[in-house]
């Protein structure tokens, strides 16, 4: 065997001239558990920092090396195929090793932690370790530590399941163990014990009856109460060897004491057999290909998701499904665990740390063979996948805007190639690119043009607000909403309202000299939180009570503006005060559980009028909703951004489709203030190949994506003028070197100029092609590093940008 005994580390040192592996000698107690993909604790200058492997060699360029100081995990935590996308990523995106391991981790591995062995099983472990343990079922590592006791000989009792090692997080809750007790002799010993127990064991002889019955095993906790009895009926039966009892870890689970109503896969129709079978193909012969699903709302693409999904649990593969984190409703999350129960794992934001670490635990020790998750499930630490599957591809939250500025889809993709699997998108409306990309054939389109159970698409109504206002209706209810709203509560249907706005959205203007209220640090208005009666910033902490005169002109008429979902509320009550109304938005869903208490109160028909913000419009299928209100559509169109029109389609037409997905028959109110405007034209006909064609030619007169490609350059600096000028000498610097078919654009303010006391400039790229771009931006950054370091100037690139502001 050849010694490897050098490891490469990426080290927890974020900077430029730290962006490369360095060597380190393994000591040999450390030999053999040093390996690719743990983390390591190594000395890097004066101090000790965090570093992952990423690889083993015997030689190295430089002669004394300094050796590893600890290992924090005996089982790799980082695939092999997870460290060469790790390396992809940085390549990609430009960002550091070290950010790209750590985006695919969860935050539990990160942060600071207590590490701690467990004791899982009763079986007797080696002798050291029995003494080390002493009795208890937890102990401290820095216990183990201190003893002494060689690390192979821990590896291989966690390797065999005794023991495990475990990242206790602060600030944590509940114990996470169960005592668990099974019986230790057949059902016919166990007879036989019991007819030799005396009689007045009456309830020892109950356990043994139960365990005849019932030979699995069964938590303490559970059997105890189910036959009203005490631990003190159980000793002399564990004494005696007829039970035996164990520990067995209890997972956070965020949906426990939930029951999932096991559903069985729906015949499908003509239009989704065909859609489906080039799916299961490519999953029967192991073929990469990406596929675009296009399907109007409710045309039974989750379905497929989950015949396909089934097809791939069938084989022994594995399976990710990425859903926009508002779209991962418990109704959504219901559908895959109805389906597959505990083989699946849900990841998303609103579970705790702990919490999210348990899931991700359950993939990597193969205990669930499906994922369901937001963004980040997409590093889900799988090793065998059979399929890959992204809902709402066109959501702008599979990019994310951190570093590293990755976006789901590209990930999937690396991943669909390597493992050999298909790689499924799916949405009503596309994005550009992706649509783009299908007409030509490289991706394979999969189309759904009807909706399940002959339901027709609702039809449309624009109500132009302009002549709403003529008439005299200062509301912001059009009549013709306030009619229907009003046929519902009779009919006893359902609604639901969407304001194209965030509730707290509101700002503060003067009305005789119309001063706003600003951020004094940030470039944007304030925005009104009414509960606490105070002003707050959106991107500082800056806040300042409420104002009762204008610091400008001193009147007392400065008030707020705009429309929230409180202000929505207020009115509704006034105008329809017997109907009951549930508001959904970041106010009401920001504690724990709320979002789906909301939810299921409205499901269970205890409201009329469903009123919320974007979190509404994905994934929520209510029979008894027929009528679907969209207050402001044209609030997305006025944001600088070439997408605005792009996502004002898309909005439209998934808040349409939540009206009549089932038998009655739905209904759209569209108000606005700018019916002729394309977007919203076409969206209300469900015109997705017109929307499509007319928006390409704008794309390709404007030279946009998919035409041409994008990368945004943000440089920010506490100074003004120092940010003008480095984005200025950037952009002269890449004008002399990049293709003259590139289009530079810049330097110019961004359209948020400042942020934190931080002035913002941007240079855009657009190109077609340009290879040696990023070797470019690189020697870019390497010039600024200095600065970069002292935290003064930040430069930030973006390659395919979907927030240009
Ligand atoms: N083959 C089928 N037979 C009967 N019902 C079906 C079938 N396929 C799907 N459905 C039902 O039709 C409804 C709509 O399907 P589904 O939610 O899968 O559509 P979707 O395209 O994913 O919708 P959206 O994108 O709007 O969320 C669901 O209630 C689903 O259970
Ligand atoms: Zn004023
Ligand atoms: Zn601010």
């Amino acid at each position: 065997m050849s010694s490897q005994n050098i490891a490469r580390v990426v080290v927890d040192v974020p900077s430029s001239q730290t962006n490369r592996p360095f060597d380190y000698r393994i000591p040999d107690k450390y030999q053999g558990i040093v390996q690719p993909g743990v983390r390591v604790i190594i000395p890097f200058g004066p101090r000790k920092v965090m570093g992952y492997v990423v690889a083993l060699t015997d030689e190295s360029e430089f002669d004394t090396l300094k050796p590893v100081t600890d290992v924090l995990d005996l089982t790799p935590i980082l695939t092999s195929e997870l460290l060469n996308l790790g390396k992809w990523l940085t390549d990609k995106t430009l960002s550091f090793y070290i950010s790209s391991f750590q985006v695919m981790l969860p935050q539990v591995l990160k942060a600071k932690y207590k590490k701690e062995l467990w004791r899982l099983e009763e079986e007797e472990l080696p002798h050291t370790l029995e003494q080390l343990f002493a009795g208890r079922d937890v102990i401290d590592f820095e216990e183990f530590e201190q003893a002494g006791i060689s690390y192979h000989q821990l590896q291989k009792v966690v390797h065999d399941g005794l023991i495990d090692v475990h990242y206790e997080v602060k600030s944590k809750e509940t114990k996470k163990t169960t005592r668990m007790i099974q019986p230790g002799k057949d059902a016919l010993e166990l007879e036989e014990a019991g007819v030799d127990l005396p009689k007045q064991a009456v309830k020892q002889k109950e356990v043994i009856h139960y365990f005849i019955e019932n030979p699995e095993p069964v938590s303490q906790k559970h059997l105890l109460a189910e036959l009203k009895t005490t631990r003190a009926s159980l000793k002399p039966l564990l004494e005696k060897g007829l039970l035996k009892e164990f520990k067995q870890e209890v997972y956070r689970d965020p949906f426990k004491n939930r029951e999932f109503e096991r559903t069985e896969p729906f015949p499908l129709t003509e239009e989704q057999q065909a859609a489906i079978t080039p799916v299961l193909k490519d999953i029967e012969t192991n073929s990469h290909e990406v596929m675009l699903l296009h399907g109007v709302t409710g045309s039974g693409k989750t379905e497929i998701y989950l015949q396909s999904i089934q097809e791939v649990i069938d084989k022994g593969e594995e399976a990710i499904m990425l859903v926009p984190e508002i779209a991962l409703t418990p109704q959504m999350v219901e559908r895959f665990k109805g389906r597959f129960g505990s083989r699946v794992a849900v990841m998303h934001s609103a579970l705790s740390a702990g919490e999210k670490y348990d899931e991700w635990r359950k993939i990597q020790r193969k205990e669930v063979q499906v994922v369901v998750g937001a963004r980040s499930a997409i590093f889900a630490p799988f090793t065998n996948l059979g399929i890959i599957i992204i809902d709402e591809e066109h959501e702008t939250s599979y990019k994310q805007e951190d570093h590293p500025r990755y976006h789901a889809r590209d990930v999937a993709i690396y991943r669909g190639e390597r493992h050999n699997c298909p790689v499924v998108l799916g949405s009503a409306t596309p994005t550009l690119e992706t649509f783009a990309r299908a007409k030509k054939g490289n991706y394979r389109l999969l189309t759904l043009s009807k909706r399940m159970n002959d339901a027709s698409m609702p039809e449309v109504e624009l109500v132009d607000m302009r002549e709403e206002l003529h008439a005299g209706n200062r509301s912001m209810f059009s009549r013709a909403l306030m009619e229907k709203i009003q046929e519902r509560l009779h009919r006893k249907e359902q609604v639901v309202l969407f304001l194209n706005r965030r509730g707290y959205s509101t700002f503060v203007m003067c009305r005789d000299c119309g001063y706003v209220s600003e951020c004094p640090h940030c470039d944007i208005a304030l925005t009104y939180h009414r509960k606490q009666e105070r002003l707050k910033c959106h991107y500082c902490a800056f806040e300042e009570p409420l104002p009762s005169r204008c610091p400008e002109c001193e009147s007392e008429s400065i008030r707020y503006f705009g429309t929230g979902t409180q202000k929505v509320e207020e009115n509704l009550q006034q105008l329809l005060p017997e109907a009951k109304v549930v508001r959904m938005d970041v106010d009401t869903t920001r504690r724990k559980g709320a979002h789906e208490k909301l939810l299921s109160q409205f499901g269970r028909g205890e409201a009329d009028i469903l009123l919320g913000t974007q979190m509404i419009a994905k994934g929520l299928d209510f029979q008894n909703v027929t009528l679907v209100g969209v207050l402001t559509a044209d609030s997305l169109l006025n944001l600088p951004d070439f997408r605005s029109a792009e996502k004002t389609f898309q909005l439209l037409t998934q808040v349409s489709g939540r009206a009549g997905r089932h038998l009655k028959p739905g209904e759209v109110v569209v108000q606005t203030y700018t019916p002729e405007h394309y977007s919203i034209e076409l969206a209300s006909q469900y015109d997705y190949n017109q929307f499509f064609s007319h928006e390409m030619k704008l794309r390709k007169a404007f030279q946009y994506p998919p035409f041409y490609y994008l990368t945004l350059i943000t440089v920010s600096h506490p100074n003004q003028l120092k940010a003008q000028e480095v984005t200025q000498k950037i952009c002269k610097f890449l004008k002399g070197k990049l293709s003259d078919s590139s289009t530079i654009l810049g330097p110019t303010p961004s359209a948020l100029a400042r942020i934190k006391d931080r002035y913002r400039y941007q240079c855009m790229i657009k190109y077609k092609q340009e290879p040696e771009q990023r070797k470019l931006l690189k020697k870019v950054l390497h010039y600024y590093d200095e600065d970069i370091r002292k935290n003064e100037l930040q430069i930030s690139i973006d390659f395919q940008p979907y927030q240009l502001m």
